[in-house]
């Protein structure tokens, strides 16, 4: 046969062996390809070859090891050459290029593979996030969460830490994750740090929906976190008010917070299912230390009596809890003394009969059947421990402990009836009114607006004298569906303690409260005096509404002149990335900052516009 073929196996890209037709006439006079040609070395085909072939000339050819690797297929039946020479010469050319064309697509395969594969990796990765936020929809936030705690320091309270004497103290005391908060999955937003601090881990979405943590420190006096009890929380809050009421002052403390954060656990006792021990609650605590005051030989010879109250504010209408809810008056004498005129007032000779009346006021509140019982967290509750000399008319000193309405949002009531509605402004007209009273007390000689509520009219005698001294325990949720719930709670907390921080309690001999004042004088409220101070606290409301909006509107200036730049950079960026030779890395980089840039400014004036949108909400501003 004058031709003789060989057939040389190769493997195209897909892994696959095709056969390459050989023309041994051309074989002698083939030369390796040059040092510069595509070429590299294959072991595996070289032994084939010498293996199937067992040809000198194909062994020599082979021997230099120089084959192409990538050669292409050829076409099925090549046609006999015209000339050896040329032939040969075509060949070369042949091999080179398609060596050469071969090689570029086996890279377009490999990072096709690549791609193919990452492609698949992050199917499966999205797979198995999908499955996970459905076992637990906040697995990122939580996962964030613990990130945070792991870098940081917990030196939370200790019950032998000092106790500091304020003026004002103001706390905060989160609960532990409740069964329902634990089945609906929902994760701790609220750490505990050190002593005075917390912290609120807000889940956050950017525009582009990379989840965030928005991290809020909050300061107070004292925080308590989920481990403490009732007795700590006492140690540091309620107790140290005691001596107060000895010494001829008013001491008051409020639990502040939205319903089902605590505060009837914190006030009236813990729960034991649906039993209430009522002598571990501040009540009952604040009840036992009256009267281990008035057992300490240092006060038996003065002879103290002590007695109760319990009563509670409803809108404007006030229910005495000790006599099945009879509706009281309030009214207001020559002196400005505020009377609850015929609120009943027992005498209590031990303990046990403080709880006796905690109990009965408290199982009034929850069970009755006026419209006020329908709901206990939308009435204040005020119990009150009055201490005087016995046989005395005027009163030593008075601890009013009070189980405030729970805070609500206008968005919480915005679908609800009129009544509801109503409600809800009448609780937040109180608590602004309460939070002015108490900033009051703490700016020395300032004007006290108590008239600005009918809660604080009824606490009016807490808020005047230098011996008032005042507690108030913000409560939180921890969960997550309560964030904007705590962050209200926290920030309320936090406007009554601005002004205070820094006020250390200082003593002072003489109390307006110990001489008294005569009851029978008693006239109606100053109907124009009430408006007045409704109208100052208003004011002061107002001011800080538009401080906030004028900072609310300087942010949307902001992000208009920001918009114009945005476009203008993004146009240029563009325009830039069309041009030939530019480079694709400086490109990415410039558009992803100016990008950031943009969300930066926007999250910023989102943060404000939401604050401010809360406040408004939370005065009920049109
Ligand atoms: N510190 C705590 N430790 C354990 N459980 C708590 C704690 N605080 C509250 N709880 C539980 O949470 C539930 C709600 O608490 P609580 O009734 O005191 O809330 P609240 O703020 O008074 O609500 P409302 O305003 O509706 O009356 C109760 O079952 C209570 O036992």
């Amino acid at each position: 046969m004058y031709f003789k073929s060989f057939f040389l196996l190769h493997q195209d890209r897909g892994g696959k062996m095709f056969p390459i037709a050989i023309d041994e006439r051309d074989s002698e006079k083939r030369k390796p390809p040059s040092l510069g040609s595509p070429v590299r070395k294959c072991k595996s085909i070289s032994n084939e070859l010498c293996c199937n072939a067992g040809h000198s000339s194909f062994e020599k050819r082979t021997n230099v090891g120089d084959i192409p690797e990538d050669v292409p297929s050829p076409p099925p039946s090549p046609s006999p050459p015209k000339s050896p020479k040329k032939q040969a010469r075509r060949r070369e050319s042949m091999y080179e290029y398609k060596s050469e064309a071969a090689r570029k697509v086996e890279q377009i395969a490999k990072i096709r593979d690549q791609r193919r594969q990452k492609q698949a990796d992050e199917r499966a990765l999205r797979d198995q996030l999908i499955q996970s936020e459905q076992n637990n929809p906040y697995w990122e936030f939580e996962q964030m969460i613990n990130e945070f705690k792991s870098g940081k320091d917990f030196h939370p309270l200790r019950e032998t830490d000092p106790v500091v004497e304020n003026q004002i103290t103001v706390c905060v005391r989160k609960r532990p994750l409740n069964e329902k908060e634990h089945h609906k999955k929902e994760i701790d937003v609220m750490s505990v740090p050190t002593k005075n601090q917390l912290i609120v881990h807000e889940p956050r979405q950017k525009v582009d929906l990379t989840k965030y943590l928005e991290n809020q420190l909050f300061r107070f006096d004292y925080v308590f976190d989920e481990s403490c009890t009732n007795d700590i929380v006492y140690k540091f809050t309620a107790k140290p008010l005691v001596k107060t009421i000895f010494e001829g002052g008013m001491a008051t403390c409020f639990a502040y917070g939205q319903t089902g954060s605590g505060k009837t656990h914190t006030m009236g006792g813990e729960f034991r299912g649906k039993q209430q021990n009522f002598k571990n609650g501040i009540y009952g605590l604040v009840a036992i230390d009256v009267f281990n005051y008035i057992n300490h030989p240092k006060y038996t010879k003065e002879d103290y009596m002590v007695s109760a109250s319990f009563f509670e504010i409803y809108g404007k209408l006030v229910f005495d809890l000790l006599a099945k809810k009879k509706r009281l008056r309030v009214l207001e004498d020559g002196k400005q003394q505020v009377q609850v005129v015929g609120l009943t007032e027992r005498i209590v000779a031990k303990v046990d009969d403080v709880i006796d009346l905690i109990q009965k006021g408290s199982l009034e509140r929850t069970s009755g059947i006026t419209s006020a019982n329908s709901n206990s967290s939308r009435s204040h509750a005020v119990f009150q421990i009055i201490i005087r000399k016995n046989g005395a008319r005027n009163i030593t000193g008075k601890f009013s402990l009070i189980d405030l309405a729970g805070n609500e949002r206008g968005a919480d009531t915005f679908n609800s009836d009129r009544q509801t509605r109503l409600e809800g402004a009448d609780i937040n007209k109180s608590l602004l009114a309460l939070k002015e009273c108490i900033r009051a007390l703490g700016k020395k000689g300032s004007h006290c607006p108590f008239r600005g509520s009918k809660l604080t009219q009824v606490l009016r005698d807490s808020f005047i004298g230098e011996k008032s001294r005042t507690c108030m325990i913000a409560l939180i949720s921890p969960g997550v569906a309560s964030v904007d719930h705590s962050l209200n709670t926290l920030r309320y907390a936090d406007r009554v303690k601005e002004l205070v921080a820094s006020e250390d309690f200082t003593d002072a001999d003489d109390s307006p409260y110990a001489q008294g004042e005569d009851l029978n004088d008693i006239d109606d409220m100053d109907e124009e005096n009430e408006e007045e101070e409704e109208i100052d606290c208003a004011k002061n409301i107002e001011e800080d509404i538009n401080a906030l909006e004028n900072n609310v509107l300087e942010n949307n200036r902001l992000v208009i002149e920001s918009c114009a730049h945005f476009h203008r950079m993004a146009c240029e960026l563009y325009n830039n990335s069309q041009e030939n030779g530019h480079s694709k890395q400086t490109y990415a980089r410039n558009w992803k900052n100016l990008l950031r840039e943009m969300i930066d400014i926007q999250r910023a004036a989102f943060i404000k516009a939401s604050e401010f949108c809360s406040v408004l909400e939370e005065n009920c501003i049109p």
